[in-house]
């Protein structure tokens, strides 16, 4: 249920599924080493003969690489990010058990699996280990690089740390450090898990009451009051019990804990907890100004968990930034589902950029 590895396989819609071993130590953040590091990754398209067409994304805390999958609207045949025109690029993040090393790996040393002896790692582990994978499939320079929520965490860190390689970058309800209410949220959800006492008993569905009820927690803070208001209102006035609300919050545990885990769970929230851009830097306003990206920043108004301020802030310190705010009833979780709005503001987007680049080098010319 939760290993869900390919090995170069090419699937029926055309991509490729694949996964890369690094054959060094893989250094953490915090000086640990991981030995045999796996990264699943897929990727749709062609790299041109330019190797200019790369589309890269980010993915968020409990999605995988299959972007067609889990992006549809904004990624796919007949999208805006389509495989005719683009090379896609979507790797599965350290931790998590889509096919990366992760907690229930089996640990090269011992031969048996990780759990909870498992190294902690950062956002910037995270993408130092795609920035590895980048560099196995030939991909030098990035088109364009996208991510939302902790997606959008590692786009802004591997900007910071490769201005040169990205052209493009769009940071999707996210922040460019973690603040304290993200970071409460996230230890109130580990606080459920470790409740559950099977989580320390290390067997892959450790956890697994704890994690339910941690995704009943998050749920609050992806959705908001209106949300609830049009989808679960009930529509009789005489119940004392069993109201849809309750159904649902029981409802999306289950489904979380069908295809995830909870050490993945618990590592990748305290990765998002550790994102923090001026960490060892001179500040986060002077590591933004390190990114030379031409860059779009959305965010979505009502979302609770990475409010409107912390994309300005973003849009404010990146050099030459644009910010467009965008409405869903979903609130946080819009950046997944509102992918017509989305495919609007970044055509646009693109588009602009196009003119901006002929503009430039009629001037050079
Ligand atoms: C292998 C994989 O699955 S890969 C990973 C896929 N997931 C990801 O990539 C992570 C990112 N995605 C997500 O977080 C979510 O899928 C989102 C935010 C995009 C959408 O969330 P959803 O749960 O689909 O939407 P929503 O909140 O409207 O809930 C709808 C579901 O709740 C059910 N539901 C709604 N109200 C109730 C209720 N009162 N009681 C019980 N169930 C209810 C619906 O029947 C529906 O069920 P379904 O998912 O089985 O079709
Ligand atoms: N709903 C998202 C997390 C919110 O960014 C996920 O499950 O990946």
């Amino acid at each position: 249920m939760y290993n869900s590895k390919n090995d170069n396989v090419k699937s029926t819609s055309g991509n490729f599924a694949s996964t890369y071993s690094y054959n060094k130590q893989f250094k953490l953040e915090n000086g640990k080493k991981i030995r045999n590091l796996q990264v699943a990754y897929q990727t749709y398209g062609k790299l041109n003969a330019n190797k200019d067409n790369v589309i890269w994304v980010c993915h968020a805390l409990t999605a995988n690489a299959d972007v067609f999958e889990w992006w549809e609207g904004l990624f796919g045949e007949n999208a805006l990010f389509n495989p005719e025109e683009h090379y896609i690029v979507c790797a599965n993040v350290l931790g998590s058990h889509y096919g990366s090393t992760n907690p229930l790996s089996t640990n090269p040393i011992t031969g048996l699996p990780y759990y909870l002896s498992f190294p902690q790692f950062t956002i910037r582990d995270l993408v130092s280990a795609h920035q590895l994978l980048a560099s196995h499939l030939g991909i030098d320079y990035i088109k364009l690089l996208i991510g939302g929520s902790l997606g959008g965490q590692q786009a802004v860190e591997w900007s910071i740390s490769e201005p040169n390689k990205i052209e493009n970058l769009i940071l999707i309800a996210t922040n460019a450090a973690h603040s304290p209410w993200g970071i409460a949220f996230n230890e109130s959800q580990r606080l459920a898990i470790t409740t559950d006492r099977t989580f320390y008993a290390n067997q892959p569905n450790g956890g697994s009451k704890g994690l339910k009820t941690a995704r009943s927690i998050a749920l609050l803070s992806y959705r908001t009051y209106s949300a609830y208001g049009s989808t679960q209102v009930e529509s009789v006035n005489d119940k004392t019990d069993n109201f849809r609300s309750s159904s649902y919050q029981n409802y999306q545990g289950e489904k979380l804990i069908n295809r995830f885990n909870a050490y993945s769970y618990y590592y990748l929230t305290k990765a998002m907890d550790s994102h923090n851009v001026g960490r060892n830097r001179k500040s986060i306003a002077d590591a933004l100004k390190l990114i030379t990206a031409n860059t779009l920043v959305i965010g979505i108004e009502n979302d609770v968990l990475f409010p409107l301020s912390e994309q300005k802030y973003l849009a404010d310190h990146i050099l030459g930034a644009e910010f467009s705010a965008l409405h869903s009833d979903y609130g946080h979780d819009g950046f997944l589902i509102e992918t017509d709005a989305l495919t609007n503001v970044i055509g646009n987007f693109i588009k602009e950029s196009r003119n901006k680049k002929i503009i430039k080098l009629q001037h050079t010319a």
